[in-house]
């Protein structure tokens, strides 16, 4: 990569400012998926064994308010990773202020501190996600002139705490994560070994034009299925039921397909059910069309073969979006096929974009079999659109 990272500068001794994206799901102040905390563990040992002193950065969730604040401590994360790593985390529960300050003074080679969720600098005037100056400022006088940015999930965001802090120290560096994320994702797209496949899926249209129109100069193909599916067979004038339609981007899909030369794949079957939820009939369907009165809720049988075809020989895929409503097992089957088809691929790169489809293929088990699963949605879809990540920009080059 162009830019420097952690293993080009000098850690020995120094407060190393660290931002990582812990911004991991909690239900009743338990941590559900601990995977980004895992995925920064070796930016971390690496800062620790080096013996610099790591003061973390991260937000969690969005804070508009003071209300916003319950249940959005970073403290049961601070208790997590002291588990993860092994020794303990220094927490203070606050985001400046002496109190911060003495506990970072007190640290000592190869030892560690978590701030408080930087968010919590939203409630008075979003100081954070405005990139306010003088918090950037602030923070980055916490350290000893180095920063080192791991957290890819936050990448697509300018905000204090990445770009913020980036500005006003000696050398920004990227870790680990953001290293890989980088090299598998926009390699992927912008130097890959063909053939590349794109499959993209998820409930909307909307969210990913700029994806599918950046993917249609890149790839040799791109396949669409899930909830999208149907806004691009209405533009065609095929019936589709009551299934998930963006009335306001029928146009956009009439578009795409005309310029894709060939290149978008649609499904020509789907299994559709008389309901989203408490359903009394559940088939497949004929051909690409959806029956009166039914919803298309996952791709059917005949496309499941049709992808697999697709895939056959590919060398690398990338993948976002599931193929159906696979939180519901009636319609697993489409997004399992399309994994199944992905992973059996002698010598492919697979790469999934984050969000719902890395749940689906952690929760399927089905994690192992990946070449790279990012640990950022809206910053992996970015990069997929071929935008510039302010996060990354930041970074001292090399
Ligand atoms: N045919 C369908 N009809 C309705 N909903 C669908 C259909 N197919 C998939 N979905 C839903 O789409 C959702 C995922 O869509 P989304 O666009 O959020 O995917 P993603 O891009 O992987 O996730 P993220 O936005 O978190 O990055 C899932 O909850 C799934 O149930
Ligand atoms: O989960 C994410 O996508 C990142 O942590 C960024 O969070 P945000 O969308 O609230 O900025």
């Amino acid at each position: 990569m162009a830019k420097l990272t952690v293993k080009d500068v000098e850690l020995t001794g120094k407060k190393v400012l660290v931002r990582v994206d812990f911004n991991v799901p909690l239900k009743d102040g338990v941590i559900t998926n601990d995977n980004r905390i895992s995925a920064a563990l070796p930016t971390i040992n690496y800062i620790l064994e080096q013996g610099g002193r790591a003061i973390l950065f991260s937000h969690l969730g969005r804070v508009k308010e003071e209300a916003d604040k319950a249940g959005k401590s970073l403290a049961p994360v601070a208790k997590a990773l002291s588990e993860k790593l092994g020794k303990p985390v220094v927490f203070t529960g606050t985001t400046r202020g002496a109190e911060l300050e003495t506990a970072i003074e007190a640290l000592k080679d190869g030892e560690i501190l978590l701030v408080e969720n930087t968010r919590f600098e939203d409630i008075d005037g979003k100081k954070e996600s405005k990139n306010d100056a003088e918090l950037g400022k602030y923070w980055a006088g916490l350290g000893d002139g180095i920063f080192v940015n791991d957290a890819f999930g936050t990448a697509h965001r300018a905000h204090a705490s990445n770009v913020g802090i980036s500005a006003n120290v000696e050398k920004a560096v990227a870790g680990f994560l953001l290293e890989n994320e980088i090299a598998y994702i926009q390699e992927a797209v912008e130097a890959p070994v063909r053939p590349f496949v794109a499959i993209l899926g998820g409930s909307k249209v909307s969210d990913k034009i700029g994806v599918i129109e950046n993917l249609l100069s890149k790839a040799d193909k791109v396949i669409i299925g899930g909830g999208m599916t149907y806004t691009f067979l209405k533009a065609q004038g095929i019936e589709i039921g009551d299934s998930l339609v963006e009335a306001d981007k029928l146009e956009v899909a009439k578009e795409l397909l005309a310029k894709s030369n060939g290149k978008l794949i649609l499904p020509v079957d789907s299994k559709e059910a008389n309901a989203f939820a408490g359903y009394t009939e559940l088939k497949d369907t004929e051909g690409d069309a959806i029956d009166a009165g039914f919803l298309g809720l996952d791709i059917g049988p005949k496309s499941i073969k049709q992808f697999d075809a697709e895939l056959t020989g590919a060398k690398t895929v990338v993948w976002n979006g599931p193929m159906g409503v696979f939180e519901n097992p009636d319609f697993q089957a489409g997004t399992v096929g399309v994994m199944d088809s992905i992973v059996k691929q002698p010598g492919v790169k697979s790469i999934i974009g984050g969000g719902d489809s890395a749940a689906a293929a952690i929760n399927l088990g089905y994690a192992d079999k990946f070449s790279w699963i990012s640990t950022g949605g809206g910053a992996s879809m970015e990069l997929l659109e071929g935008k510039v990540l302010p996060g990354l920009a930041s970074l001292t080059e090399k």
